[in-house]
């Protein structure tokens, strides 16, 4: 069942094949809502959150210790993981009922279909997987790929969505690449052309799982310049991008680019661990040492490097 925008969850407008007018960026709605969600495996439950939400244009960085359950948490957002639902008061995941317990993303119920009709609009770049040298598909191909989701069943890929990867090449940085086997692109073009596939996508909810992880300090910080430009340039539009990003790199909250005017800051952090969002808050308050030395288990400290907080451990 969708509620938020309209009956059907229309898409918003696309560059592909034309569409219904974007909902005005006034709605108050957030875009993404999660109340006691849990996801159990294995008998475990590896997610329990109770409440989370992220509004329409908002860029929320979601950090924590390894397995806290970031990633499922962004699966649950892309309709990828479904849901189940717990009752605070007994704790029993799983138990589903009545209950408060809702998961809605862009004003779809993820219980009901509403994962699968989401899912051309939430676009993830994940977590960077090697990929053959040999594999017969180009960087063009690859960010083409993005689009198939909106062409729907009989359509074919066409010129419109070439274009539509070519610009979105261009607008990562990488057109040069169009051609090339996308297995023989160094880690950071290949992060690229994820994020030019995701654009292609032409989402409302931008996700990223540990986007720079692998990359060497030059790389990183173009990526996240990058991932901060894009938001930005939606931010004051009548469809502002949603981001929320998976990092370990705490110096990426504030700092994403050269300079202080490509400075990162997102506006929200959420702390995570052992399945929970223990922690919600500004970046200033989030870059506490007391607070990731509780959150990771060992030593944080941090020092000023003129105006910018750095993290050491
Ligand atoms: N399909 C699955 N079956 C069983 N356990 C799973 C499954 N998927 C995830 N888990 C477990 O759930 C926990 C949370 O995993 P998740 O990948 O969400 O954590 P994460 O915070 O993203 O970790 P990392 O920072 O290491 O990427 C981990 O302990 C993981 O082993």
């Amino acid at each position: 069942m969708c509620t938020a925008y309209s009956s059907d969850c229309p898409p918003a407008s696309s560059a592909l094949h034309g569409g219904p007018a974007a909902p005005p960026a006034a709605v108050a709605a957030p875009v993404v809502s999660l109340r006691e969600v849990s996801v159990v495996r294995r008998g475990r439950c590896i997610l329990a959150v109770e409440s989370f939400e992220a509004q329409s244009g908002e860029f929320v960085v979601v950090v924590g210790p390894n397995g806290a359950g970031k990633s499922t948490l962004l699966g649950v957002m892309n309709g990828f993981v479904r849901p189940a639902f717990f009752r605070p008061a007994f704790f029993r995941p799983g138990s589903g009922g009545p209950g408060n317990g809702r998961a809605e993303v862009l004003g779809c119920d993820m219980r009901s279909f509403g994962g699968w009709r989401v899912r051309k609009r939430v676009a993830l770049v994940a977590q960077m997987v090697d990929v053959d040298a040999r594999l017969p598909i180009s960087v063009l191909e690859t960010v083409m790929v993005g689009g198939y989701g909106r062409l729907g069943l009989w359509r074919r890929p066409g010129k419109a969505l070439r274009e539509l990867a070519l610009s979105h090449l261009e607008r990562t940085g990488i057109a040069h690449l169009a051609h090339r086997p996308f297995g023989q692109c160094s880690g950071g073009e290949r992060q690229r052309a994820a994020i030019a596939r995701a654009l292609t996508q032409e989402p409302d909810i931008l996700l990223l799982d540990e986007p720079t992880s692998a990359l060497d300090w030059h790389a990183q910080r173009g990526i996240l310049a990058l991932v901060a430009d894009i938001h930005a340039e939606r931010r004051h539009t009548a469809r502002p991008l949603t981001t929320v990003m998976v990092t370990h790199d705490l110096n990426a909250l504030y700092h994403g680019g050269e300079g202080e005017a490509r400075r990162t800051v997102p506006d929200r952090v959420v702390c995570m661990a052992e399945g929970r969002v223990t922690w919600s808050g500004p970046v200033a308050d989030a870059l506490d040492a007391e607070r990731l030395t509780a959150l990771y288990g060992t030593p944080i400290d941090i020092i000023r490097h003129g105006p910018r907080p750095v993290v050491l451990f």
